[in-house]
This record gives C-alpha cells, structure tokens and sequence, in this order.
C-alpha cells in the first residue's frame, strides 16, 4: 500500500478507528459498511470514508469494510505492526500507574524499566518489572534497545532528563510533564495533558449551562 502524505487530523483519528475496529474484531465481526461504522462512532460515513480514501480505501462499493483487514492496515499505518520497548522515566504515582495498565502491551509497547532517584524506590517491581536507580540508565540504554521514553518526573528536571536521554540515542519521548521540550529535529516528542482534555469536558459542562439559561 502506498502512503501519501497524510495530514495530522486524519493521522489523529486512526487510534480511535482501530480501538472501535479491535472491538468489532473481538465481538466476532467480520464486515462493517461505513454507514454502520459511523453510527456506532458518531461521525460521518463521509468523514471514513474520507479518511481512510488516504490509505487507498479498504473498502469494496457495497461490500463494507473487511474488519480484520482494515484493523491490520491500519495498525501497521500506526506502526503497531512492531513492538517497541519503552522505560519510563519517575516511578511516582503517575510512572507507577502507567506501568500497572497492561494493556500498552497488546499493542505493542514492551515496558522494559522503570527509573527513579528515589532510593526508596530501589528494587521495588510493579508486575515484574523492576525500578532502576537513574545512575543505571545509561548502561541499561546501552544494553537494551529502547525506543520510547516517557517522563513522568517533575517539570524542573525535564530538560535536563531529556538530554540525557537524547545523548543516549532516545529518539522518541512520551512526555507528561508540564514543560515543552527543545530537541534536536529528529527527536520526537508527543506530550500528553489529562488537563486539557478535563477543560474541554469543563467548557462543554458551561456551555450546556449557558444554553439552558436561553
Ligand atoms: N500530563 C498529564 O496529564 C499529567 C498528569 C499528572 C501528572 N503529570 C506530571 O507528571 C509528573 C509526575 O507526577 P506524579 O504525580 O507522578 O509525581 P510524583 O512526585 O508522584 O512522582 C515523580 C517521581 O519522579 C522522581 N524523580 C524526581 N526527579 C527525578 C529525576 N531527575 N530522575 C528520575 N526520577 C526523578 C521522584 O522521585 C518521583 O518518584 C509531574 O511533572 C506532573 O506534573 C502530568
């Protein structure tokens, strides 16, 4: 399949097509025309059919869509086709709780280690998987092939993290903590912030406030 250059809205989608499809997968659903993928995703079956028209389409006129086919294309548009190694970065209660949801791995995300500086935290393990001491990261990153990193640490030592991180051959960081980062360009960085998506529930809650008042 060829891949033209797919702009970021469609690419931001395609997480939320694979869960809905993974799901149909998993109910034992083999077709879905675009009609009934869009009612069960509350979007326009001109907006799928739009979207995945980028990728060459995947669907037959009249036939729907093959499920597990889409689900897989998609999949390895997403490159979850391969596994990639991740370590975290802070072991508090945010490191901690990524590390106990299981679910990264169906997907493809090996968590390999956790690090923290924390001394307390020192050869504590959440489902088998061990805290490392940050003056054993450097050595771990040379012996294990790390793809991802996330830092869940606080703000004040991110860029300093960071570029340790990147001097160790971290090409990509998950970043969680409040503070944007300035990397070489070949380094990518995808933050996240529960927050935003908290204001947006906010914004909406006023909004129906404001409109009932009329
Ligand atoms: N993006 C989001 O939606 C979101 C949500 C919650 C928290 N956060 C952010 O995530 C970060 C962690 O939050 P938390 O509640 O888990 O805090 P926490 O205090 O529970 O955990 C932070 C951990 O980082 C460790 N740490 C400190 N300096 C370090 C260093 N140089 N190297 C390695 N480890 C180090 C600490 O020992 C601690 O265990 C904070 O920056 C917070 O603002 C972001």
């Amino acid at each position: 399949m060829e891949h033209r250059k797919i702009s970021r809205a469609v690419i931001s989608r395609l997480p939320r097509y694979h869960r809905y499809l993974g799901d149909l997968l998993e109910a034992g659903v083999e077709r879905i025309s675009s009609n009934d993928l869009s009612k069960k995703m509350n979007v326009t079956a001109s907006q799928i059919r739009q979207d995945l028209n980028n990728f060459g389409g995947f669907g037959q006129q009249g036939y729907g869509y093959n499920v597990k086919y889409l689900y897989t294309e998609i999949g390895k548009i997403l490159g979850l086709n391969k596994t990639h190694n991740f370590i975290i970065i802070g072991a508090g209660n945010l490191g901690q709780a990524l590390a106990n949801y299981a679910s990264f791995e169906k997907s493809g995300f090996i968590l390999k280690s956790l690090f923290d500086v924390n001394p307390r935290l020192e050869g504590m393990s959440i489902r088998g998987i061990q805290v490392r001491m940050m003056d054993e990261l450097v050595d771990f990153l040379q012996n294990n092939e790390i793809e991802i990193a996330a830092l869940t640490i606080p703000k004040s030592k991110v860029v300093e993290v960071a570029d340790l991180l990147v001097a160790n051959g971290i090409k990509a960081i998950w970043n969680f903590a409040h503070m944007d980062l300035d990397l070489p360009k070949d380094v990518i960085v995808e933050s996240v912030h529960l927050s935003d998506s908290l204001m947006q529930l906010s914004y909406n809650i006023s909004r129906r406030k404001e409109a009932k008042k009329k």
